[in-house]
């Protein structure tokens, strides 16, 4: 056992004046983060859910794993909510060196940590290290347990690297052996981040890596997932940055798209397989379309652009609610729930994998598990080609177009299931799925607004050929 595991404070000792004295550091540097899920909205202050001391704070390197609400006001004509909880990993050390700059929270001037500089550390090697040691040694500190598949090894000594490019919480990468994604929002109970990858594991889906290593804690009394660790695809390239290489070079995608049609049909099968489906009658069809026309007001209200498009809109889902009262009825499960090009990873033999598997991270976690038409994940896909498109300026609607045709006939050839011949239940998916993207890009990527709501437009007219 490590130096690192021999001491561990209770939480409620090792929290003990941290919180104030992090404080002021906090509401300034916490609002600054990408994952940070309140935006818009003053931080009147934060709440301890868990303190869990890694590195004691007297050594030269002081880690301190903290779970911490931050409380907001409510979004307005919205019920007050408990603060959103958020997963920190704070370093302290006497000073920062200048390649951990990037990861400055600010220096301490009062409680336990008085005069130390503290910063983001999952950038840094060492407390990196803590955590994949914890995990292969399957370690209990405070209230954290690190778990692992017991079939795979980790070896000692990987050494770590931190994820650069954009994305909605934070990874390390060991060696280019394993990643670790340590979760930001938690939310307490299963997280389906974990539980479709090792469903899809036990059903032995060679399209998604199977999870090596978790790290879980309880949140508000229910068992929560922090981190996940899972096997590195070396020298992978992701749908996106193939779609716009091939894009800048004016060639087309169908290949890659159909490829990418098959590997999703696979994954849809097996999670058909690992996990339960049920029939979406009548009233399941209404509790549906009714969150989609609420989805709808509600990104209406938080984005005002929205608005003159509301009623029309409105029509792709009414339509489908039409098709149940005639009497027909879908087949449901559990989907990936967020699917994007940025999504799937294409290894340097070809094969492609899908990752993030924790679904849209501004549902709410039964929302994001319950079973769904595979169209939504279908409609993700095919908006993600749209997005590609877009960003390459006006000249490339027909390369959309024809990655979409590829990548449903590539769905069809494994699922046997066609997802063009129910246009509408697509149609409907597809504009729920261009309304969340409006408010996505409102509130973190102003500048990208104009690409979902150039669907949005294209949506309220009364026909959009496929
Ligand atoms: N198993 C993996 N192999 C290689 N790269 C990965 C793997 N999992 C994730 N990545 C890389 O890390 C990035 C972030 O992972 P992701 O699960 O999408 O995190 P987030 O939920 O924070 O967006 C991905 O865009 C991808 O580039
Ligand atoms: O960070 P996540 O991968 O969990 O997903 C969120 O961020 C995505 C952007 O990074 C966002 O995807 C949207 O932009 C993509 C291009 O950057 C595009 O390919 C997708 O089709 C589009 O939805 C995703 O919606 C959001 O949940």
């Amino acid at each position: 056992m490590s130096e690192a595991f021999t001491r561990s404070a209770s939480p409620a000792d090792a929290g003990l004046g941290l919180l104030p004295s992090l404080d002021p550091l906090l509401r300034e540097w916490l609002p600054r983060q990408r994952w940070f899920a309140g935006k818009g909205r003053p931080v009147t202050g934060f709440s301890l859910a868990a303190a869990t001391e890694l590195l004691p704070s007297e050594s030269r390197l002081g880690l301190h794993h903290l779970l911490v609400r931050a409380h907001q006001p409510p979004v307005p004509g919205a019920a007050p909510q408990p603060g959103d909880c958020y997963q920190l990993l704070i370093g302290a050390r006497e000073a920062l060196p200048p390649r951990l700059a990037p990861a400055l929270i600010g220096h301490v001037e009062q409680g336990p940590l008085a005069g130390r500089t503290v910063y983001d550390a999952l950038s840094d090697p060492r407390p990196a290290d803590v955590l994949l040691e914890a995990l292969r040694a399957q370690a209990r500190i405070g209230g954290l347990r690190f778990e692992r598949d017991p079939a795979q090894e980790i070896r000692p000594g990987l050494v770590p690297r931190p994820v650069t490019t954009e994305q909605s919480n934070s990874s390390v990468i060991y060696g280019d052996t394993f990643i670790l994604k340590l979760l930001r929002r938690i939310v307490p109970g299963v997280n389906p981040d974990l539980e479709l990858p090792l469903a899809l594991a036990r059903e032995h889906c060679p399209r998604v890596p199977a999870p090596t290593g978790w790290l879980r804690a309880d949140l508000d009394g229910e068992p929560s997932v922090l981190a996940v660790l899972q096997p590195f695809v070396q020298g992978a390239a992701d749908g996106w940055e193939l779609a716009l290489r091939e894009l800048a070079k004016g060639e087309d995608f169908c290949a890659e798209a159909r490829a990418l049609g098959r590997a999703t049909a696979e994954v849809h099968t097996a999670l058909a397989r690992a996990l339960p489906t049920v029939t979406l009658g009548r009233a399941q069809l209404r509790l549906m379309v009714d969150g989609m026309v609420e989805r709808l007001e509600s990104a209406a209200q938080a984005v005002p652009v929205l608005r003159p498009y509301v009623p029309a809109l409105r029509t792709a889902f009414t339509a489908l609610s039409d098709l149940a009262e005639e009497g027909r009825t879908w087949v449901a499960q559990r989907v990936h729930g967020d699917l994007h090009l940025g999504q799937c990873l294409r290894s340097p033999d070809g094969e492609w994998s899908l990752i993030d598997f924790e679904g849209e991270p501004s549902k709410p976690l039964a929302e994001r598990r319950l079973p769904q038409p595979t169209s939504r994940d279908v409609a993700g896909m095919l908006r993600s080609f749209d997005y590609a498109a877009h960003s390459a300026g006006p000249a490339a609607p027909g390369w959309a177009a024809a990655c979409r045709a590829a990548f449903c006939t590539g769905y069809a050839q494994v699922s046997g299931e066609d997802p063009r011949t129910d246009p509408v239940l697509l149609r409907a998916c597809e504009t729920d799925k261009a309304i969340y993207e409006v408010v996505y890009e409102a509130r973190h990527r102003p500048d990208w607004l104009t690409v979902p709501m150039a669907a949005i437009e294209r949506y309220a007219t009364p026909v959009e050929p496929f």
